[in-house]
């Protein structure tokens, strides 16, 4: 069994990202520009947004935080994104999800300019992927893919499952290994006999948010167990989707949580955000 480490090929991602940040500002004098958004006061929430602003200093790239009161209504959010689509030095917008309840997330996504969504939630952007002819993929799959070439993994002629059907994650995560010819099941929660479908996976992506929900007797001798999840355990400690110590052992490879596919939402991000600047700025 092998531990993909997250970490590392976040670094390596980041590293391509700030060479390529650096040749931008030598050739064109440009700097590329990320704002973020985070409305109300959710501990985790705070965590990743520091964290993409760590990772922007890391790359170089400009960053804006807007954090804004969880008493914050639909229009002054939809005010704020406005003025950011307009904004030349801002290259990409991310407002920071779950929003507080009150707050209609999709209205907010849908008012994001695609060319600056980031994120690759607009329609637009969710289009493009289907049809395979994207500008920018979701964070957390295409940080997932990035992690299975840097390990050599190969998804064609695969057996993928996939639990769970978010539009963050579930389904564009479904997509991205069908675009690279795995054989896809997503599961959910009407999915019957989900154990026995799961048993059945050369590659299993969890994406449920239940801590460890994956148990040892759900994964095939053998598989690459993905781990979506950001849970906490019964004693509040971070921990996965994936039942990490009982499973681990069946593995060929797995990942950690934390160290795993967290990091790597962050680097993709970053790498959506740089090509983001050299889309608006008609740069190769
Ligand atoms: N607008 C968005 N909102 C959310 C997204 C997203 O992609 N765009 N994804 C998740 C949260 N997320 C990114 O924002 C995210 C989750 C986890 C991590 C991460 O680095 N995790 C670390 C542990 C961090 C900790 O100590 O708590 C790890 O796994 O090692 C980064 C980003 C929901 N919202």
């Amino acid at each position: 069994m092998q531990i993909i480490d997250g970490k590392k090929v976040s670094a390596e991602v980041k590293e391509r990202v700030r060479q390529q940040t650096l040749q931008l500002k030598n050739d064109y004098n440009i700097t590329p520009g990320l704002a973020v958004v985070i409305v109300g006061d959710d501990p985790a929430s705070r965590v990743y947004v520091n964290n993409k602003k760590k990772a922007c200093e890391v790359v170089g790239f400009k960053s804006e935080e807007y954090a804004l009161p969880a008493k914050t209504t639909q229009e002054e959010l939809l005010d704020l994104v406005k003025t950011l689509n307009t904004k030349e030095d801002i290259n990409g917008i991310l407002v920071q999800l779950p929003l507080p309840k009150h707050l209609d997330d999709k209205a907010v996504i849908e008012a994001i300019d695609p060319k600056k969504d980031v994120d690759a939630f607009h329609a637009v952007n969710v289009g493009k992927i289907m049809l395979g002819e994207y500008d920018f993929l979701p964070c957390t799959p295409a940080g997932v893919m990035e992690m299975l070439h840097s390990y050599d993994i190969p998804v064609e002629g695969k057996e993928c499952v996939v639990i769970g059907r978010s539009n963050i994650v579930g389904k564009p995560m479904g997509m991205l290994l069908l675009h690279e010819n795995g054989t896809v099941t997503i599961c959910h929660s009407r999915t019957k006999n989900l154990a026995e479908v799961c048993r059945r996976a050369d590659i299993l992506v969890a994406a449920v948010g239940i801590p460890k929900f994956v148990k040892a007797d759900m994964v095939k001798d053998g598989a690459v167990v993905i781990d979506v999840g950001m849970d906490r355990d019964e004693n509040g400690k971070l921990c996965g989707d994936v039942d990490f110590e009982n499973v681990k052992d069946k593995c060929s490879f797995i990942t950690p949580v934390p160290g795993g596919v967290g990091p790597m939402t962050i680097s993709t991000l970053m790498k959506n955000t740089l090509k983001a600047c050299k889309l608006q700025n008609n740069i190769e």
